[in-house]
């Protein structure tokens, strides 16, 4: 780590804000919102998402409902590689792949078009946060089922308590933040 990503890291902590019971008693929600408003920190964190990508022939990357959206298309264009959508379930028009899940406080769906990715296609999942692996790990799912090469995951910020590091393959997961 060089000391510039040293002070980003330091900076996304700072810029992080801690909800207390939400969206259940128990859960310390981290809201990206205020960093999300900051162009400059915002276009930082996206640049650092992408890097470890660079140069490994990308041609997707797939984006996960909602705020993988926000980070995911960004990544994309940063990567110069198509973006696809993983959607919660019933949003999707076209013939889709699905996939059930649960997550740190609930349970749930993801869906991918069926020719979102195409057989040996190499592609990334992008999210903001890490935490029980479920969500990622249902996308990774999704990707296999359609003949992507899933080269790894990146995200804004890993849970490290929670373990979904270990789930998805400690050594294909990035992040920019971990806590
Ligand atoms: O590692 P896990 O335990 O699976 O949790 C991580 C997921 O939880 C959040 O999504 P959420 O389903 O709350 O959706 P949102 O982005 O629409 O808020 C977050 O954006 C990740 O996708
Ligand atoms: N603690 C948390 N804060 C924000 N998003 C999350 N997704 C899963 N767990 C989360």
């Amino acid at each position: 780590m060089t000391a510039a990503d040293l002070s980003l890291a330091d900076e996304v902590k700072a810029r992080l804000r801690d909800v207390q019971d939400f969206p259940r008693p128990g859960i310390v929600f981290k809201d990206i919102t205020p960093l999300l408003a900051d162009p400059v920190l915002f276009g930082r964190v996206i640049n650092a998402m992408a890097a470890p990508f660079r140069g490994q022939h990308i041609t997707k990357v797939i984006g996960v409902e909602a705020r993988g959206f926000i980070l995911g298309a960004p990544v994309a264009l940063a990567l110069n590689a198509g973006f696809v959508p993983a959607r919660k379930p019933g949003k999707l028009p076209h013939r889709t792949v699905v996939e059930r899940y649960s997550l740190e406080y609930g349970s749930d769906g993801l869906e991918l078009h069926q020719d979102a990715i195409l057989k040996g296609e190499r592609a990334i999942i992008v999210d903001d946060v890490l935490a029980t692996g479920g969500t990622a790990e249902a996308t990774a799912k999704l990707t296999s089922q359609l003949g992507g090469e899933l080269v790894g995951f990146s995200f804004l910020m890993v849970l490290g308590f929670l373990d979904g590091a270990k789930r998805l393959g400690a050594d294909r997961v990035r992040s920019v933040i971990t806590l």
